[in-house]
């Protein structure tokens, strides 16, 4: 029998099986099986490198962006309007065939979009492009999952359950739990809360189910079965989604207030213009991107350039930051002097392990060189935190 095959008859015997304290084992015991089988249709077949087959586009500027949604939802003309590189928008289903990537100019940083192909129910199966599509919504660092507003709701719940099947876990942190594989010692089980969910005898059955005879387990919070089987798989990946509900032209204004009022979503419409800016406010907020301006001595930063870094990849460290401009930056760096939100006072004198705040402006003072005089405009010790003005960047400094 194939895993497709095994994987259906487990979703058979699941949605049988009655939900009581009496089958909790059985079915935990039957999501195990099903994560497993899942993982292993995952894995490149036997005898293929797996290469050549995705449609593989080199990562480009400060972050990744994803459409993914069904058929003529308006991907592509999205990806046009945010743009400007044309992609192929039709009325038919799967204009687009395979990833266009587009770059986003917005608050002085590039993020690359890309536009895929619709996908439907069992991609995670390998129903149309669906495999390569998900391989390229996980090289990102946020999805848009564009949804027709004048469509079915369930088509959110449905791409959703497509995307969970591959291990990716859309606005969800991951779990408070402790687990490690050990050589020998049994099973050693805590929890610092009590549990609903769980018991420590289902969850000898999970590992059990995954042959995992010696470990350390420490719930540290209330999780689920599901929860404790996305850690012991370990590959899941924690992504932050917009849901966007475009063609909201079609629509009457109640459906477009009650969409608007829900987690995560904003609703667009490409052909009216509407509420674009909204949707790369939003965008830019969930990336979480961190802008910081070099400031060489005795001069202005230059607002336009930033070094950009994020909490998710790399971190914003004072070192991280150094390491960005430079690897061998860091073992010269004395200090550094810090305005912005991240700084008490101005300037703030740092370390390497301080933590930078979007916008803040930075001075690196090296090892035997001297820090600026104080007359630059910077050198004012005003109280913080406070951003650096629009005005304060647009002024023309004197040094
Ligand atoms: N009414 C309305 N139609 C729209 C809007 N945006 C896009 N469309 C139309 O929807 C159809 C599909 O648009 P596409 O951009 O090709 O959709 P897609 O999601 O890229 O489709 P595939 O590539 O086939 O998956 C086209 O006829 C668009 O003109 C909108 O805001 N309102
Ligand atoms: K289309
Ligand atoms: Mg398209």
């Amino acid at each position: 029998m194939g895993i497709l095959e095994r994987i259906k008859e487990i979703e058979a015997e699941m949605a049988r099986t009655q939900k009581n304290k009496a089958t909790e084992y059985h079915l935990g015991q039957l999501k195990a099986k099903l994560a497993k089988l899942r993982t292993q249709l995952l894995e490149p077949p036997k005898g293929s490198s797996g290469a050549g087959e995705g449609f593989e586009v080199t990562k480009f500027g400060h972050g990744r962006v994803a459409l993914i949604g069904f058929p003529s939802v308006g991907k592509s003309t999205l990806l046009t309007m945010l743009t400007g590189t044309h992609s192929e928008a039709a009325s038919y289903e799967f204009t687009t065939l395979t990833c266009i990537p587009g770059i986003i100019h917005y608050n002085d940083t590039k993020i690359q979009l890309l536009d895929l192909p619709g996908i439907i129910e069992g991609a995670s199966e390998g129903k149309g492009r669906g495999r390569q599509v998900i391989a390229v919504s996980k090289s990102s660092d946020i999805v848009l999952m564009v949804l027709d507003a004048s469509k079915s709701e369930g088509h959110r719940q449905i791409l959703t359950k497509e995307l969970e099947a591959v291990g990716l876990r859309l606005n969800k942190r991951p779990p408070q739990i402790y687990f490690k594989k050990k050589k020998t010692g049994g099973i050693s089980f805590n929890s610092t809360c009590s549990l609903t969910h769980v018991d420590e005898k289902l969850c000898y059955q999970i590992l059990h189910e995954y042959k995992i005879h010696n470990a350390e387990v420490l719930f540290r919070e209330d999780a689920t079965v599901d929860d404790f089987i996305d850690v012991i798989e370990g590959n899941r990946k924690y992504m932050k989604c917009i849901y966007v509900y475009n063609k909201i032209d079609v629509i009457g204004i109640d459906d477009v207030d009650r969409l608007a009022r829900q987690p995560n979503s904003v609703v667009i419409s490409c052909n009216l213009k509407l509420n674009l800016d909204r949707l790369l406010a939003k965008m830019w907020e969930e990336m979480g991107l961190v802008r910081v301006y070099t400031k060489p001595q005795g001069q202005q930063p230059d607002f336009s350039d930033p070094v950009v870094l994020s909490t998710d990849r790399g971190g914003c460290s004072v070192e991280d930051f150094c390491n960005h401009i430079h690897r061998s930056l860091v073992k010269d760096v004395k200090y550094v002097l810090v305005w912005g939100i991240s700084a008490r006072h101005y300037p703030q004198h740092c370390g390497l392990q301080h933590n930078l705040q979007d916008e803040d402006v930075v001075q690196i003072v090296k090892k035997k060189e001297k820090e600026e005089g104080g007359r630059g405009r910077f050198k004012s010790h005003t109280t913080g935190p406070a951003r650096i003005s629009d005005r304060e960047k647009k002024a023309p400094l004197k040094t």
